[in-house]
């Protein structure tokens, strides 16, 4: 992706706390957490494939965390899908990363994600539900993103995502986006209007 001559912004240095074998529907992965210099533990993960020789873009999926969609298979949403196709893409390549990032309902947590379903439940859009509560639409940041993937020895990556803030967020922290993967799941009459609100409102690239 483009360089910008903005400055870069500060990002936690990381250090690897555990690591353990993975197996998962999609393969295996090895499964690592993270601490600060300080001892205090972080609760996102990364699960990864193969060597990461930082000299060549590592495939990469930042995945935010979403209970009801990933734990509980609701169909409000397209996490599980984006969740499942991201480890079985991952799966098929030399080297990957996905970090498990514990950003419930982008960002506002999952009491608040339900009170935003309620509101749209009475027609609110997802967008439109976040700033009726009194919040901005995105309250995600990349800084513990990069935090991660630098104590990974990582500094390319090729993304999945439709999203344009991702890039930009890592990006910002200094992790190069060597370029983007397109992440398409299906589209169900229960997401439909939660995806055309990405496409239309949040600028995914849909
Ligand atoms: N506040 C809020 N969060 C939601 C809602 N539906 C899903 N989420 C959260 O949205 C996050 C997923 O972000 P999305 O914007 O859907 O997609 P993305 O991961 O940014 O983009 P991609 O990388 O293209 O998948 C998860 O943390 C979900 O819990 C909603 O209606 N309201
Ligand atoms: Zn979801």
């Amino acid at each position: 992706m483009p360089s910008t001559a903005v400055p870069l912004l500060r990002r936690p240095t990381l250090l690897v706390l555990a690591r353990a074998q993975l197996p998962t529907r999609a393969g295996t992965f090895t499964a690592v957490s993270f601490r600060h210099a300080s001892g205090e533990q972080i609760e996102d993960i990364a699960l990864i494939r193969g060597a990461l020789d930082g000299t060549t873009p590592v495939p990469a999926r930042l995945h935010s965390e979403c209970l009801t969609g990933d734990a509980l298979g609701s169909l409000r949403c397209d996490c599980r899908d984006q969740l499942e196709q991201s480890l079985e893409a991952l799966a098929r390549e030399d080297n990957g990363v996905l970090l498990y990032l514990r950003q419930e309902g982008r960002g506002i947590g999952i009491a608040n994600k339900l009170q935003a379903y309620q509101a749209q439940d009475r027609g609110l859009d997802t967008v439109q539900a976040n700033l009726h509560l009194g919040f901005d639409d995105d309250l995600r940041t990349y800084d513990i993103a990069a935090g991660m993937l630098a104590a990974l020895r990582i500094q390319r990556v090729s993304l999945y995502t439709n999203n344009p803030r991702k890039i930009a967020g890592l990006e910002a922290h200094g992790i190069d986006v060597d370029r983007r993967v397109a992440l398409l799941g299906p589209t169900r009459p229960e997401n439909v209007r939660y995806l055309e609100t990405k496409r239309v409102k949040s600028g995914h690239l849909l």
